[in-house]
């Protein structure tokens, strides 16, 4: 189960959200401190089938020899096969009371929400984190919906829900600090550290801000 203090810097990458070798690109956010890492393979030229399987194996061994948390997106096979740690779905994916059915309770569970009814149910049904957002604008998600911003956040925890939160969408350097004063425990960044060109140091001044 993931403690508190690993959901502060949680890094999310598919191959396709980065021009450099997926390996390198995590080897390097590690440097810079990530704190958790989500295996998110969709979309275009996304992997697939067995060599899916091999990259998520490969990104997986990088955070083990790191002690990091590695989270699969969305797909629950792939997650029991690797052993993964944990398993994010949203709320089109897999229902929530069917993961927990399957997935052994060592797992960490986290769920999308961005509304109060959505968080409230989520918790109720065992979730062990939220993401909540989209909290700015992104282009990296093609289906995302409009800007919740950190007011979603903020919401939550005036209705007393005490569950670990992570922001996610458009968060980098200069916003992060918004998320975090709303309540969160972290924040989920794709594009900010894989599409960096020095990967390691933005990792390292998101890690500046969020301390
Ligand atoms: C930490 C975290 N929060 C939210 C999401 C989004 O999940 P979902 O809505 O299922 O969208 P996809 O990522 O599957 O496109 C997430 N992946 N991680
Ligand atoms: C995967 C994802 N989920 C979102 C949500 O709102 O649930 S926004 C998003 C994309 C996050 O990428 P970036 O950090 O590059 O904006
Ligand atoms: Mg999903």
């Amino acid at each position: 189960m993931m403690n508190k203090q690993q959901y502060l810097l949680y890094f999310i990458m598919g191959s396709n959200n980065t021009d450099k070798n997926p390996e390198d690109a995590l080897r390097e956010a590690v440097q810079g401190g990530i704190t958790s890492f989500q295996f998110r393979e969709k979309g275009q030229y996304a992997e697939e089938g067995p060599a899916k399987k091999e990259l998520a194996g490969r990104l997986q061994k990088i955070c083990r020899e790191a002690g990091i948390p590695f989270i699969v997106n969305d797909d629950v096979d792939l997650a029991l096969e690797l052993g993964a740690d944990g398993i994010h779905a949203g709320q089109e994916d897999t229902p929530l009371v069917d993961i927990k059915k399957r997935c052994p309770s060592s797992m960490t569970i986290g769920v999308s929400a961005k509304t109060l009814e959505e968080a409230e149910q989520a918790v109720q049904d065992g979730a062990d984190y939220l993401g909540v957002g989209p909290m700015f604008a992104t282009s990296t998600k093609e289906d995302a919906e409009n800007p919740v911003g950190p007011g979603a956040i903020r919401l939550l925890r005036e209705s007393g829900l005490s569950v670990p939160i992570v922001g996610i969408g458009g968060i980098d350097a200069e916003n992060a600090a918004f998320v975090m004063e709303a309540g969160a425990d972290g924040v989920s960044v794709i594009s900010a550290v894989s599409r960096a060109d020095d990967i390691r140091q933005e990792a390292e001044r998101l890690r500046e801000v969020l301390r």
